[in-house]
């Protein structure tokens, strides 16, 4: 529908109305900014003046402590206000450039006038403060406008349903306080605004979504009533963009209550922490804590083993297709991710309850104090109905006191005497003052030979057991490491733990590599998290209660354990897992049990599972290509956005292709792409083409410890390029030889998905299998 040149015209008069406003509303703030600014400094540099100090009787010590508590309270108070009239100055900072996108006229029933309600990124009320001038996208009327064409329509409020009709929809596009573009809609959120939005060049960061959140997005965003939130969503669908304007609403919505640092986002990669970084600081947000999954095990396994990461192994899976072990660890990998080797792991905890648990000897000075059999023989001993971590705990308790008494004994052996021999004056010094300030002995007693001796001896030797306490306290008597070989170094061992006693084919060779890895202190990645599991089901979870929501970026690439674990972690929180299963490029994920697990890790009560099927990132003739790469493609939708259509080219050799991407990527940058990338299938690929392209044109080698995104041309191995997108993507070799075997049809999908407005796909020699409609691509000789 058009819109007049009149309405256009009064919504320009109303943006220079709202803008006048926000403008002498941020010149108050300013100052109010600084004079509180400067109040705060004044009130610190005299902050003494005004407490009496008096410490002389219990009373008075009351009193000063009442008073200093008032001034830190006063100094607190004008703080917030501070932090407050910052943030709001940030805010309208923002909107003065775009005070908002969108306008809805609703009327409620039973109401006589509507309400003209206009959206932006946060809120502005009128100078007397009970006139929305803009609502915050997060308001519970604001959900009107992403859910509801005009016509009836209802929002939820804390006080219930509220319903009404729309009489109008409208967005805008305003920059620099300017309207550019203006229109009414009929559907839910005009296609032409997200035809807008999506026609952008690629940024090195990601943009919010905020102006064209879609319906069944917005479903995702505001979901409040369940603990565990499953989205399975097609590449290019919003999941990403979804979670993090998620992060902003319940920032809002629980804004007393809630801050950044009770939110972890959970990233496939550093560099992807990069790329979405700057999200939710656009919305007027803080950042939420960003990790992976391979960060954590290397903080808490990273001391004992050599921990493979996941390109590593991906790589292994790629690239060692003609090694001997191939197939057992490929095997391995599957079986160690899925939910019967969790049930295996299980089982095994079980049978630790009543034997073949491990413990390292206590050993002092070369000799064993208290033997691993012994402990071992303790812990058996304790009350067999306990939980494993409740008897660890009984038993350090049990290690500390012998641990004491074996230290009483030791002060007399010779080497105490040495080492007394060795003491200096200063270390006398420290041992007397230590004995004083224990009120132990006054200075003429410590005359007395040999009560300073003893003394002496008991310090020395405290001081070094002292280490030897903390380990037990630290629970490293227990051996993890023979625990977990244990379950390997006899193949038969296991089949009592498996369920139906089946375990994998090959599970003798695979035992065997693990045994052969664990020997060498090295720890695939695969065993990581089980090793982890078992780790923690004996010494007892490590939990964080202090997160209250989990965000979990790329959940096929997640095992059983992984989930389990972090539900364990986060005992308070809920957790919200957003994957693909078409996009589960790690051999484990392979496995077939997608994201089944997840769906049982809280019950059915309390989950709850959506599906996004529209694919925003790339072109109607990218998606259409890339959706017939799959089998179960056909659930894809393609947006409604126009572009070119994929190109193949075959050549003959690898000069050829070298010279021809080259000037496919000069082309690219002659057409204004600003981030293009060649995607390889491998680091080792993306190292020989980076080497050669690289004289033809300046490039970026993208690695897994990169962690920056940037715009520009790159090079990047297939699986590090997941979550992230280009605005031309060149496949650097998609041939049969590349991309042929079933288990990489994924990751040569994950590739050609990342392009927004250009896919070239190069191949030396024959075509790769999965491209297999030809009307979807033009074949360039
Ligand atoms: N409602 C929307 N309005 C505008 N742009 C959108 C919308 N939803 C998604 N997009 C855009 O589509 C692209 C893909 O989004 P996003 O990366 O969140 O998808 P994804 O499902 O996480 O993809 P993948 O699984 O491939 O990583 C981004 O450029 C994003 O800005």
């Amino acid at each position: 529908m058009s819109t007049t040149k009149q309405t256009w015209r009064e919504e320009q008069q109303r943006v220079d109305r709202i803008v006048g406003k926000i403008h002498k509303r941020m010149a108050v703030l300013e100052q109010q900014v600084g004079d509180i600014n400067k109040d705060i400094v004044d009130f610190r540099k005299t902050f003494w003046d005004d407490v009496t100090v008096n410490l002389d009787e219990p009373d008075d010590a009351v009193e000063t402590y009442a008073s200093m508590k008032q001034q830190a309270e006063v100094l607190s108070e004008r703080e917030r206000i501070h932090r407050h009239a910052r943030n709001q100055l940030t805010t309208l900072q923002r909107l003065q450039d775009t005070p908002y996108f969108g306008r809805i006229d609703f009327t409620e029933d039973g109401d006589k006038n509507g309400e003209c309600v206009y959206l932006g990124i946060g809120s502005f009320l009128n100078e007397s403060g009970d006139q929305f001038l803009i609502y915050d996208w997060r308001a519970p009327v604001s959900s009107l406008y992403y859910d509801y064409p005009p016509g009836p329509a209802h929002y939820e409020t804390p006080g219930g349903t509220i319903s009404g009709t729309m009489d109008l929809k409208r967005q805008f596009i305003i920059r620099e306080a300017c309207i550019r573009s203006l229109f009414d809609t009929g559907v839910t959120i005009g296609d032409e605004l997200l035809k807008e939005a999506l026609s952008k060049q690629a940024d090195a960061q990601m943009k919010s979504i905020v102006a064209t959140i879609q319906k069944e997005q917005n479903r995702i965003i505001r979901n409040e009533r369940s603990r565990l939130l499953v989205v399975q969503g097609a590449a290019g669908s919003g999941k990403t963009s979804a979670a993090l304007q998620r992060v902003a609403y319940l920032l809002y919505r629980y804004r007393d209550t809630l801050r950044a640092e009770h939110i972890v986002l959970f990233s496939p990669n550093p560099m992807f922490n990069s790329y979405v970084s700057t999200v939710l600081p656009e919305l007027g947000e803080e950042n939420m804590q960003q990790t992976t999954f391979q960060e954590y095990l290397e903080h808490r396994l990273g001391q004992t083993y050599q921990l493979e990461d996941p390109s590593a192994q991906i790589e292994y899976v790629l690239t060692a297709r003609n090694d001997a072990d191939y197939g057992a660890r490929i095997e391995g990998i599957r079986y160690k991710a899925s939910s019967d080797f969790m049930e295996v792991v299980d089982q095994y905890l079980t049978y630790l309850l009543q034997e073949s648990m491990q413990f390292t000897d206590v050993t002092f000075r070369d000799e064993v104090l208290i033997t691993g059999e012994c402990i071992k023989t303790r812990f058996y001993a304790i009350d067999g109905s306990l939980p494993i971590p409740n008897r660890i705990g009984l038993l350090a308790e049990w290690l500390l006191d012998e641990l004491k008494n074996l230290a009483r004994r030791e002060r007399s052996k010779p080497w105490v005497e040495e080492e007394m021999e060795l003491l200096d004056k200063e270390d006398y010094l420290r041992a007397f003052q230590k004995l004083q300030r224990n009120k132990r002995y006054t200075e003429e007693s410590f005359d007395d030979f040999s009560r300073e001796q003893e003394l002496l001896a008991a310090m020395i030797v405290k001081e070094q057991f002292h280490p030897l306490l903390k380990q037990v306290k630290r629970l490293k008597f227990i051996d993890i490491p023979a625990i977990y070989k244990q379950l390997f170094a006899d193949p038969e061992f296991a089949i009592s733990f498996a369920p139906n006693g089946a375990l994998p084919q090959q599970w003798t060779s695979i035992c065997m590599q693990t045994a052969s890895k664990l020997e060498r202190s090295e720890l695939a990645h695969e065993d990581a998290t089980p090793y982890l599991y078992l780790q923690e089901r004996i010494e007892g979870f490590r939990t964080n209660t202090s997160v209250r929501h989990v965000f979990i970026d790329e959940a096929q690439d997640y095992s059983p354990f992984q989930f389990a674990f972090l539900k364990r972690m986060f005992p308070r929180s809920k957790m919200t897992a957003l994957g693909d299963l078409n996009q589960a490029i790690y051999a484990h994920s392979t496995a077939g049990s997608g994201l089944a697990p997840l769906a049982s890790l809280f019950g059915a009560d309390e989950t709850e599972m959506f599906v996004l099927t529209r694919s925003y990132r790339s072109t109607r003739p990218i998606v259409e290509f890339t959706r017939r790469l799959l089998d179960t493609g056909e659930a894809i939708e393609p947006f409604n956005r126009d572009g070119s259509i994929p190109s193949v080219t075959k050549v003959a050799d690898m000069s050829e292709l070298i010279d021809r991407i080259a000037h496919r990527i000069h082309a690219l940058q002659e057409g204004g792409h600003r981030t293009i990338a060649v995607i390889c299938k491998t680091a080792e690929e993306s190292r020989q083409a980076y080497e050669t392209l690289q004289e033809f044109t300046p490039l970026r080698l993208i690695g897994k410890e990169t962690t920056s995104f940037e715009s520009g041309t790159l090079v990047i191995p297939s699986y590090l390029a997941k979550g992230v997108e280009f605005d031309a993507v060149v496949i650097y070799n998609g041939s049969h030889a590349q991309y042929g075997e079933e288990d990489e049809r994924k990751l040569f999908y994950t590739a050609c998905t990342r392009a927004m407005h250009e896919l070239h796909i190069y191949s030396v020699g024959e075509l790769s299998p999965f491209i297999t409609d030809p009307d979807t691509y033009a074949l360039e000789s």
